[in-house]
């Protein structure tokens, strides 16, 4: 099995819909640090289990510097975001690490 690791730096801004009182449902930014895995039992025919800078653009490229609450259509909190950003990715991407901040992080693993 070939495994790839890709981290992501993403500047954006979101706000969350929340059926409770929360500083959170204002519109508000964090500079999340994204991780993430992919495997293949063969390499591409360009030796790749998948091209990083194709990683960047199918995920980076649509979410940096954008307001996420356009972008996704579920609530964007850190777990909603892994799953998206799995979703763009495929079935090769097992596992998708979202850090909002140092203290909070959420992840989606297929
Ligand atoms: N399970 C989740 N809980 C929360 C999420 C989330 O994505 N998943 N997101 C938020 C907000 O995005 C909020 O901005 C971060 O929450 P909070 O830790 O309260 O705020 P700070 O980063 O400012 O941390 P401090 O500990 O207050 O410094 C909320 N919850
Ligand atoms: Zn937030």
């Amino acid at each position: 099995m070939y495994r790839i690791h890709k981290r992501l730096e993403i500047s954006a801004a979101h706000r969350l819909d929340l059926n409770y009182e929360s500083k959170c449902s204002r519109i508000h930014g964090h500079n999340w640090m994204i991780d993430v895995y992919m495997q293949s039992e063969k390499l591409d025919e360009n030796g790749m289990v998948c091209d990083f800078t194709l990683i960047k653009q199918r995920v980076k490229d649509r979410l940096d510097h954008r307001f996420l609450n356009e972008v996704l259509d579920v609530n964007p909190t850190a777990e909603n975001i892994a799953k998206w950003i799995a979703d763009q990715l495929g079935e090769k991407c097992y596992l998708v690490r979202v850090k909002e901040s140092e203290g909070n992080t959420a992840e989606y693993e297929r």
